[in-house]
């Protein structure tokens, strides 16, 4: 893992499974899907995966609840070692909403499992289809989007669906198959080593955020306003989107600066990994801002792949909604 700022000391736990856990735990996880995984709804789904953590190595899964509870090391928790040696992973796949197959079926179910421990995984009905386990994959044409679809342009700062007040609490992507130069980056609000009255303007509610084109919503969706950092000191929560957030008052340039100094803010202090076949990062997508580095794609089954789980934490948020795939 590269640091780019050696203030940002080891914000994320690291462990890895042993070869055998691996091995014993995919073989567990593949016995659980009975029927094509392509058939079964995210409810089903996610039915399934709440078998998983009671097969994960009793060290994972108490590394995991202890990065739930209190976050001991940071607000990111990387895990190593989820794909055994000697699978064979079909061709990355062509889109977010792509069905997959064979091995990659258990690694779905695999992620969706690990993710239950932090609560229900869901997804929206905008989002990639409403496909509960999503892949994020480069697509042609779409190398300088700002979504998980991208791969030449850098997919810059923002937290998941940050237009939404029920955006995730968590989020994990594991990793299928890997690609040097597309590093994952991130930076925890906590981190942050801003001027007092910048940290000030970032608190007020002087600022919205539009919808993520990642979603496919009506164009008259209203804007969000919102305060970019809000919660306690030590512990603060907050809303970024490079390019969909901004100040509420076009002639607020106390706020645009403010923004330009939080991004600056975001380099200084990010981390950047490359992720790796099996490794597994879960962020808090409240207190933790997420980038990607360029890449190449070739667009011929190699390509980097990594599948998204993300989590509402709130069972009262969850029931609010009545469904697993809210719109
Ligand atoms: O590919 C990654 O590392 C992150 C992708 C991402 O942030 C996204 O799709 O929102
Ligand atoms: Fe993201």
């Amino acid at each position: 893992m590269i640091t780019d700022n050696e203030t940002a000391t080891s914000p994320t736990s690291e462990t890895a499974l042993s070869p055998a856990q691996a091995e014993e735990l995919w073989n567990a996880v593949g016995r659980l899907i009975d029927r094509d995984y392509e058939t079964l709804a995210p409810d089903e789904i996610a039915d399934l995966a709440l078998a998983v953590p009671a097969l994960l190595p009793p060290d994972v899964r108490r590394r995991i609840v202890d990065y739930r509870r209190n976050a001991p090391n940071g607000d990111v928790l990387l895990l190593h070692g989820f794909l055994p040696e000697g699978i064979t992973l079909p061709p990355t796949v062509e889109a977010p909403f792509a069905p997959v197959s064979g091995p990659a079926q258990t690694a779905a179910l695999l992620l969706a499992g690990v993710m239950s421990l932090f609560g229900e995984p869901f997804t929206y009905s905008s989002l990639y289809k409403g496909r509960l386990v999503q892949n994020m994959v480069p697509v042609p044409t779409m190398e300088f989007t700002q979504t998980s679809q991208s791969s030449r342009g850098m997919l810059d700062w923002h937290v998941e669906d940050g237009f939404r007040d029920d955006r995730c609490d968590y989020a994990g992507l594991l990793c299928l198959r890997g690609d040097p130069s597309g590093a994952s980056q991130y930076a925890q609000a906590k981190d942050l080593r801003l001027a007092p009255e910048v940290m000030a303007t970032l608190r007020q509610t002087r600022f919205h955020v539009k919808p993520d084109p990642a979603h496919t919503l009506p164009a008259d969706t209203p804007r969000r306003q919102i305060a970019v950092l809000t919660g306690s000191e030590s512990a603060p929560e907050i809303i970024y989107d490079t390019h969909h957030i901004g100040p509420i008052d076009d002639a607020d340039t106390e706020a645009a600066d403010a923004l330009r100094e939080l991004h600056a803010g975001l380099d200084e202090v990010r981390i950047s990994h490359v992720m790796s076949p099996g490794d597994l990062l879960i962020f808090d997508n409240k207190r933790v801002v997420h980038a990607r580095t360029p890449f190449t794609a070739r667009f011929d089954g190699t390509d980097r792949w990594l599948m998204r789980v993300m989590v509402c934490g709130s069972a009262v948020t969850f029931r609010r909604w009545g469904r697993r795939v809210p719109d």
